[in-house]
């Protein structure tokens, strides 16, 4: 198995008395785009901040192509760039002078220093911006200016903070198509409170809530794991036991919840007809079967309504409970430890 390029084991982060961060591990594999996704305050900023060097964690470990953050940052911050959610810009530089004032900075020679700041501002779609003072600039060009600061010394891992936020939908599109466009030769992990953004841009995604992950895979593993199964309300007339009859030579027994309502007949003035209520495991949609068969057996079916949940509803689920699981319940607050101070100061050697 080869090296994860991002690994984060156990992460717990405590501010004072807040706990940030409970206990969470995820892993980003070689040129994946990987998703960190959860409500405000759940804790995706103290994640990227302790995995790009800036911020120590209380417990825990992550390691960028092996080299874990703590004990070797210069290694670290040569293999990562980081786009934090409002990106140091210097207003009064233009674009290629503040490249290049970062590349120094991160340590890209003097002599490879020219093509490193081309090749970026060629990524990031800025070679017309690159005499264009930085205060001139649109929000969505800015974007571009702090991703390809994030690149600009090559790095093969990329973590971007909430990278659309505030950009209107023209430049979320573009900043999109180029988050996909710098994956593949490096690992990207972007933040977002929306599931939109994951699903249009990422592999995979971590779903994190309260501090802790609640769930993680591709969005069709979460759906099929996650979504439960399909949900049908029917109206159907005949006699009972022929309807049951029909469904179980249809459904399995032990999986399927099947609920009847009352009869109703009184207002319709029809007898034997049933509302009935149907829960199915798995993901597999039985609705064209469960109609054609109760008809093939001469029931008459007046009324037929078909639900799943979708995305949207599996995320809300995953971050409006109070507690998911046992696993996923907060630990118990540690006092702090004293050698992981609780300052977010961005580290001097960074702009
Ligand atoms: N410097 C700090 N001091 C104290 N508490 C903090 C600090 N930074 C973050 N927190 C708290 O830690 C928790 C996680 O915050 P974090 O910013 O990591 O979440 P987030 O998922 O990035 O949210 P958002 O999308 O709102 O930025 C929140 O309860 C937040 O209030």
């Amino acid at each position: 198995m080869p090296t994860p390029m991002i690994e984060v084991n156990h992460l717990n982060k405590v501010y004072g008395s807040t706990q940030a961060l409970g206990d969470v591990s995820f892993q980003a594999e070689a040129g994946e785009i990987l998703g960190l996704l959860g409500p405000n305050g759940a804790g995706k900023t103290t994640t990227m901040r302790i995995l790009s060097g800036y911020l120590p964690a209380s417990r825990g470990t992550a390691a960028i192509d092996g080299f874990e953050v703590h004990q070797d940052p210069m290694a670290v911050r040569q293999r990562i760039g980081y786009l934090p959610e409002s990106p140091p810009l210097y207003p009064e530089m233009s674009v290629a002078q503040y490249l290049n004032f970062v590349a120094e900075i991160k340590g890209v020679s003097a002599g490879d220093r020219p093509q490193q700041v081309k090749k970026a501002l060629l990524s990031c779609g800025l070679e017309d911006k690159a005499k264009t003072l930085i205060r001139k600039l649109s929000k969505g060009y800015r974007q571009r200016v702090g991703i390809a600061q994030a690149i600009v010394h090559d790095p093969p891992a990329i973590i971007l903070d909430e990278p659309t936020v505030g950009l209107d939908p023209r430049q979320i599109i573009e900043v999109r198509k180029l988050i996909q466009q710098l994956a593949g030769e490096r690992t990207v992990i972007l933040s977002t409170h929306i599931l939109p953004e994951v699903s249009m841009t990422c592999n995979r995604v971590v779903i994190i809530n309260r501090g802790n992950v609640v769930a993680t895979g591709s969005l069709d593993e979460l759906m099929t794991q996650l979504a439960g199964g399909y949900r049908y309300e029917l109206e159907v007339r005949g006699e009972k036991t022929q309807i049951e009859a029909v469904l179980s030579s249809i459904l399995s027994q032990e999986a399927t919840t099947l609920a009847w309502g009352d009869p109703l007949n009184k207002d319709l003035d029809l007898t034997n007809l049933y509302r009935l209520h149907l829960t199915l495991p798995g993901s597999e949609d039985l609705g064209a079967t469960i109609s054609r068969r109760l008809i093939e057996a001469g029931l008459d079916l007046y009324e037929m309504r078909r639900n799943r949940d979708n995305l949207e509803d599996v995320f809300l689920k995953l971050t409006t409970q109070e507690d998911i699981t046992p696993e996923a319940r907060p630990a118990p607050v540690p006092s702090p430890d004293p050698a992981a101070p609780d300052s977010d100061t961005p580290a001097p050697t960074n702009p």
